[in-house]
């Protein structure tokens, strides 16, 4: 695994506070499993003497038991792996199965049409995994109903069909062992911002087919080097972020696409964005957006010398690498790694919306086309409003896209008969929200950013609310076609969706930051009004 500073400037404010972080014996307290600094185990060292963060040890713990689970799935013919779950750990699998080339279909949303989609992938070799700490995350919650009624109504019996992973004694653990579920209860619990290399991502991987022994195979072989004070690669990517941060560097740039390992960037985005972001202070990544050469980012290129910082190693020791840096990038910015109060505000206010006859959503400012506008918004039209938006971002500010959408809808795009694949990319390409990010980011110098709600919320969600007072946000939901009950819940899950993009709205507004939703009454066509409008001068 290896760090390497790819200019002065980044090297110099990095060893200063490489030099302060080791004057403080951070390296040795770390080692020493200082439990402010790491989830640590209580209880076991690795042969080379020293401790190992708790997930790593339960994890191979568990090995036997997820290949007993893996040959019954297998034996069953249950191929398609459902994850549940949501945050931190459901993006790690993503990107473990993406890398390990093996399919797995993450269900981190509410929106009804990629329910339906997931729900219409062969239920008859479909085995869901259900993965939460708290048990009480309200997506995974409503998932867990919607598919354990599909079953029934497909006359499948739902036995065998479910691992739910969480922690014993939470609502989920009980809920499941009452139904018959298999229960995988973790411990001990590695806390949201470790959980990549934990049961909650590795028992849907492993299900899924990806070799996740080897993933610990390489975490462990880095772990001895976060004990040192030189040759470290955690402190050294640490005291780049943070070093780059304090001297003014907070927008993090990250260039994934030389690397083989699918999608990390996604995943450190969240856990860089969700530790960092609070008090009014963070550091902002940025994905799949080119620089703009601006003074005040820092950009990191994983297995690639496209930025200012070269990462190199496996997915295994980068997961536990980046955990290790955004621990000590937080303790520069002096803020509390794992609190996420943000992210628990908005869930609240969605579940006091969800508790309301109808939801609140006013009327509209304006309406454009199969485009409502709402918000306090000056403008009349869509081109007028991202006009303004982007005239609205700070100097040192961002505007940050949440579509609260399906995320595949864009492959229901039409392609002209016998279109090549540069002709289907195009189509695709043109019927996708995240389009939008690109569009606009090519209008102004600052950093455009793009999540898909709600699953966005566990991450970023915590920076915009809790992070610097300089981002503009703008907030895409869409009517409902076909919609899905939650067995058991007053609500269908287009009503929780909405609720949790007017839930976080809600917590953005109490914050005095500034934000517009936008409404695609017809979805398909309100993208490509999107699209067309942000092109508009
Ligand atoms: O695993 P769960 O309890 O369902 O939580 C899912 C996510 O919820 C919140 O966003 C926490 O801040 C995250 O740390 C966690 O990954």
């Amino acid at each position: 695994m290896d760090v390497t500073y790819r200019e002065e400037e980044v090297a110099s404010a990095a060893s200063s506070v490489a030099g302060r972080l080791v004057a403080d014996g951070v390296p040795q307290r770390l080692a020493a499993g200082d439990p402010t600094l790491w989830v640590w185990d209580a209880d076991a060292e690795t042969p080379s003497g020293h401790r190992r963060p708790a997930p790593l040890r339960a994890s191979r713990e568990l090995l036997p038991e997820l290949g007993r689970l893996a040959e019954r799935a297998r034996a069953a013919g249950l191929t398609n792996v459902v994850l549940a779950g949501a945050g931190d750990s459901a993006t790690a699998a993503e990107v473990i199965c993406d890398t390990d080339d093996v399919p797995l279909t993450l269900l981190d949303t509410t929106d009804p049409g990629q329910v339906l989609r997931a729900l219409a992938g062969g239920l008859d070799h479909t085995l869901v995994v259900v993965a939460s700490e708290s048990g009480a995350t309200l997506e995974t919650d409503c998932l867990l109903r919607v598919f354990e009624r599909a079953f029934a109504d497909a006359g499948i019996d739902p036995a065998g069909r479910f691992v739910v992973v969480t922690a014993p004694g939470s609502p989920l653990e009980e809920r499941a062992l009452d139904a018959g579920h298999d229960v995988v209860a973790v411990r001990p619990q590695p806390g949201g911002r470790h959980a990549a290399l934990s049961a909650y991502a590795l028992v849907p991987a492993a299900l899924a087919g990806a070799d996740v022994a080897r993933l610990l195979d390489d975490a462990e072989e880095v772990l001895p080097l976060l004990s040192l004070d030189t040759g470290n690669p955690g402190l050294d990517l640490g005291a780049a972020l943070g070093g780059a941060a304090l001297a003014g560097r907070d927008k993090l740039i990250l260039d994934d696409q030389l690397t083989a390992i699918n999608g990390l960037s996604g995943w450190i985005e969240q856990l860089v964005a969700a530790s960092t972001g609070k008090d009014c202070r963070g550091v902002l990544p940025v994905v799949a957006a080119d620089p703009n050469g601006t003074g005040d980012e820092l950009v990191v290129a994983i297995e690639s010398d496209l930025g200012d910082v070269r990462v190199d190693g496996p997915l295994g020791a980068q997961f536990l690498v980046w955990e290790y840096a955004t621990a000590m990038a937080a303790l520069l910015l002096e803020v509390a790694p794992s609190a996420r109060p943000a992210v628990a505000e908005s869930a609240e206010n969605t579940a006091a919306l969800l508790s309301l006859p109808d939801l609140p959503t006013g009327a509209p400012a304006f309406v454009d086309g199969p485009v409502e506008a709402y918000g306090a918004v000056g403008s009349h039209d869509l081109p007028g409003l991202f006009a303004d938006l982007l005239h609205a971002i700070p100097a040192d500010g961002y505007l940050a896209i949440t579509a609260y959408l399906d995320r595949l809808a864009a492959f229901d795009a039409p392609v002209p008969d016998g279109a090549d694949f540069e002709q289907m990319t195009d189509a695709w390409m043109m019927a996708d929200a995240h389009t939008l990010r690109t569009l606009l980011a090519l209008r102004t110098d600052r950093p455009v950013t793009f999540g898909w709600g709600p699953g966005a919320l566990h991450g970023s969600g915590q920076y915009h609310k809790d992070g610097p007072q300089n981002g503009v946000f703008l907030q895409i939901t869409g009517a409902v076609g076909e919609d899905v009950g939650v067995p058991g819940r007053p609500y269908t899950l287009g009503r929780v969706q909405l609720a949790q993009a007017l839930g976080d709205l809600v917590a953005l507004e109490k914050r005095g930051r500034p934000a517009v939703r936008l409404h695609l009454t017809d979805r398909a066509a309100g993208v490509a009004r999107l699209l067309a409008a942000a092109q508009e001068a």
